[in-house]
């Protein structure tokens, strides 16, 4: 279980002030959603809490300790080992298979291989794009992307997963299967992140955080 949150966390592009003394305290084993107007900052603060962006003041805070400013080795090592994330725009890797860009995290954390294999593999079947595991990612839809990017994230079942919009591309259906795959997640203690403009979603969210 890691607990994730944020201090009077506040960030800047440039001059353009986007975020001021946001203070948030996610809750492990719940679904929480990042909701809020286009351009409002959900992204901004995904990115912040998963310690890919720094914060300009304030800080963010994994189990209790303040590490948004921690050195970039530090703060990927985190990344790594606690976390995974899922982009909006799914960034597989174009030269390599979904079987293998999902392997990649679990064979970079050291897991065997076969179980590695067969984890993958179920996580595909699970979110209906099992049949599309020997293909390149320019073979597949922007919504199986995105569920490629999610069984990618979950392959080394991390504490704590963070999503941005991981169903805008996705039909009513393909939004309940990874709506579940989320709150399986949540019931194994995960602390799980969405960053969605999916009214139906944040009603259905365990917990939310709205910005304005
Ligand atoms: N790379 C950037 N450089 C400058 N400004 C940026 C950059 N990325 C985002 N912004 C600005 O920061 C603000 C917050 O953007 P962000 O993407 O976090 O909002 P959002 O709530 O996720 O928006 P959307 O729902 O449209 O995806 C917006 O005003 C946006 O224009």
């Amino acid at each position: 279980m890691t607990r994730v949150g944020a201090q009077r966390l506040g960030f800047t592009y440039g001059k353009v002030p986007v975020l001021a003394d946001v203070d948030v305290a996610l809750e492990p084993g719940a679904v929480t959603t990042l909701s809020g107007p286009s351009g409002s900052g959900k992204s901004t603060l995904l990115y912040l809490l998963a310690l890919l962006l720094r914060p300009a003041s304030g800080d963010v805070v994994w189990d209790g300790r303040p590490v948004g400013r921690a050195a970039d080795g530090e703060r990927a090592r985190l990344r790594a080992s606690l976390s995974g994330f899922v982009f909006q725009d799914a960034m597989l890797d174009p030269s390599r298979t979904v079987l293998d860009n999902v392997l990649e995290p679990a064979l970079y954390a050291g897991l065997d291989r076969r179980a590695a294999g067969r984890r993958a593999r179920d996580l595909l079947d699970e979110l209906g794009v099992g049949h599309r595991a020997d293909h390149r990612p320019g073979e597949v839809s922007g919504g199986q992307a995105q569920r490629v990017a999610l069984c990618r994230a979950l392959v080394t079942d991390p504490p704590v997963l963070f999503c941005d919009e991981p169903t805008g591309n996705l039909d009513r259906d393909a939004t309940e299967v990874v709506w579940a795959a989320l709150g399986a997640c949540a019931d194994r203690g995960a602390t799980v992140v969405v960053a969605t403009h999916d009214l139906d979603l944040v009603a259905r969210a365990g917990a939310r955080v709205v910005l304005a």
